[in-house]
């Protein structure tokens, strides 16, 4: 370098530098700036203190906080659970968020609890993927193929409700005849996860079967764990060391082990029997549909290995869903007899003595399905859905939510905004009847407890006709009455599901049992008949 390079050098060097030295700082007050119009742009929310943030603030009732915080701070808010920031929807936004931004607020969390579920394979709980749109999408229609696709479908699943409902009578009656007043829980339990057991394997348990009542007497322990604001999730170093939290989880993991091994047996005896000639049942269709690579331009394989966990998320989510269901509407029966007797007026008047209720009477019978839609709307049982989590970066109402944010839904909210019932707090089954006495749809549709959107429930249809059969047999065959000594009380115990306090009821049989005893014999012939004709 000649010595006039170097004096050059010297003399760019101030400018170079201060050019370095000025970009940093224009980089640096950029970044801050990004920093603080995110902050500004988070959704307001409560003050979380420091290791659990708001988790104390929840209560015994998590929907009920949210909807006293959303009248505080608007229908977007976030709190702190732990370490983890959780942004909670309420009232119309929720539609925005689920119908308009569908796929950025269609993801799961990466909860520890959620890895558990089907070890780590289910649909319900797993993240949003090209792969989970073809897993769903075979789950959706596969249900939909066993239960409501069409007329037969749907009158096979009637015989299944007709026989499980004579086999709960029965039993109703004698433990009416035993002690009078008795717990239906467990009862309706078996009863609800039998109509699915012969629809995905083809068979239903004895009410003794010690195997059967374990399996499924235990939502209210998964429920728990996986509802929003479950502390395991958001404090997962509670694992670590002994305390109640811990027992918890251990024992969660333990009766999510126990459903899949369930499960996984019944697969393994589906697979020894199957022909290629005749799908019996779900599980035989999903053996069948799974392994194998879908058309299309992302040629999505359809793994072998989730045919477990795909029928643990139907059987699973579907009998604990129509149990809690079931239960809530006995325990509104024998706390509103009015209610229970206007059921029992309007079957009585559109199906006579001679006969059952059936699917096609549905339409004639507007006072039962606007009690299904109070039921659904009063109860609001699954008060947040299974918790959200965005899969981009996204806004919602201006507010900036960062990609992998936990998202509630409080569907409860809408279920009880004064702004869009009347009188939300009282039972009323009438508000869904129009000046004619026909069903409002208008009004029925905007109760939400099936979720919206691209994780909307599979098994809407399904449960509304099994619920709609279930009343009405019931109302048509017999009589609930409470139990004086402890009056019913619309008490629960939180978790994914609300489930009723226990409560003991009285029955009595309207008739005799011959009606449901031979139209469960004539639905036994059609099906040798039909097995005969196979
Ligand atoms: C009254 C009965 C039922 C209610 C109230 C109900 C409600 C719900 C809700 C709120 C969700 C969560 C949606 C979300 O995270 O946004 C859900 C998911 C689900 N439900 Fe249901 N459900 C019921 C019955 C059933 C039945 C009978 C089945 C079985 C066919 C079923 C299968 C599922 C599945 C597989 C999912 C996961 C969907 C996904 O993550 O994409 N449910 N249900």
């Amino acid at each position: 370098m000649t010595s006039e390079e170097i004096s050059e050098v010297i003399r760019a060097s101030p400018r170079s530098l201060l050019l370095t030295s000025l970009s940093l700082l224009v980089t640096v007050r950029l970044c801050l700036w990004i920093q603080r119009y995110l902050r500004l742009h988070s959704p307001p929310g409560p003050f979380p203190w420091p290791i659990v943030g708001n988790a104390a603030q929840l209560g015994c009732a998590p929907h009920l906080y949210f909807t006293r915080m959303a009248k505080k701070y608007g229908n977007v808010f976030q709190i702190k659970l732990g370490s983890r920031t959780v942004v909670v929807l309420n009232g119309d936004v929720i539609r925005t968020a689920l119908i308009k931004k569908g796929a950025d607020f269609a993801g799961r969390p990466d909860f520890t609890s959620f890895r558990v579920v089907s070890n780590g394979k289910s649909m319900a709980f797993g993240n949003y993927s090209e792969q989970w749109k073809a897993h769903r999408k075979v789950a959706q229609s596969t249900v939909r193929a066993f239960t409501t696709i069409n007329m037969k479908t749907k009158k096979t699943l009637e015989s299944h409700v007709v026989s499980e409902v004579r086999e709960l009578l029965y039993l109703f009656l004698e433990k009416s005849a035993e002690k009078k007043y008795f717990e239906p829980r467990s009862y309706l339990i078996i009863s609800i996860a039998n109509v699915m057991s012969a629809v995905c394997f083809g068979k239903r348990y004895s009410y003794t079967d010690s195997e059967f009542r374990t399996i499924v007497g235990r939502n209210d322990q998964f429920t728990k764990t996986v509802g929003a604001g479950s502390i395991v999730d958001v404090m997962p170093w509670l694992q670590y060391f002994p305390n109640p939290i811990k027992s918890i989880f251990i024992n969660f993991k333990k009766l999510n082990a126990e459903f899949y091994d369930f499960i996984q047996n019944k697969v393994s005896e589906h697979r020894k029997t199957i022909k290629s000639s005749i799908i019996r049942d779900m599980t035989d269709a999903f053996i069948f549909a799974m392994n194998r690579k879908l058309t299309g331009p992302l040629g999505v394989f359809l793994d072998k290995e989730r045919i477990c966990p795909m029928i643990t998320d139907i059987f699973g989510a579907s009998q604990d869903t129509l149990s809690t269901a079931l239960q809530w509407i006995i325990l509104i029966l024998v706390r509103f007899p009015d209610v229970q007797a206007r059921l029992r007026e309007e079957v009585d008047k559109v199906v006579d003595r001679s006969r059952l209720p059936t699917i096609e009477d549905q339409s004639q019978l507007p006072y039962v399905m606007a009690f299904l839609h109070e039921v659904m709307r009063y109860t609001s049982f699954i008060p947040v859905t299974i918790p959200h989590a965005t899969t981009n970066n996204t806004t919602i109402e201006g507010y900036h939510i960062p990609k992998g944010t936990v998202v509630f839904i409080n569907q409860w909210s809408v279920n009880h905004d004064p702004g869009r019932w009347m009188n939300p707090e009282v039972f009323n089954p009438l508000r869904f009847l129009d000046a004619s006495g026909a069903l409002d749809k208008d009004l029925s549709s905007n109760v939400l407890i099936f979720s919206m959107g691209k994780r909307r429930c599979i098994g809407e249809e399904l449960s509304k006709i099994k619920l709609f059969l279930y009343t009405s047999l019931l109302a048509h065959q017999c009589l609930f009455s409470a139990d004086p000594e402890s009056p019913p009380k619309m008490d629960f115990e939180y978790g994914l599901s609300l489930k009723p306090k226990n409560f003991k009821i009285t029955v009595t049989h309207r008739d005799t049992m011959d009606l449901l005893d031979s139209s469960v014999e004539k639905l036994l012939d059609g099906v040798k008949t039909e097995d005969r004709a196979g």
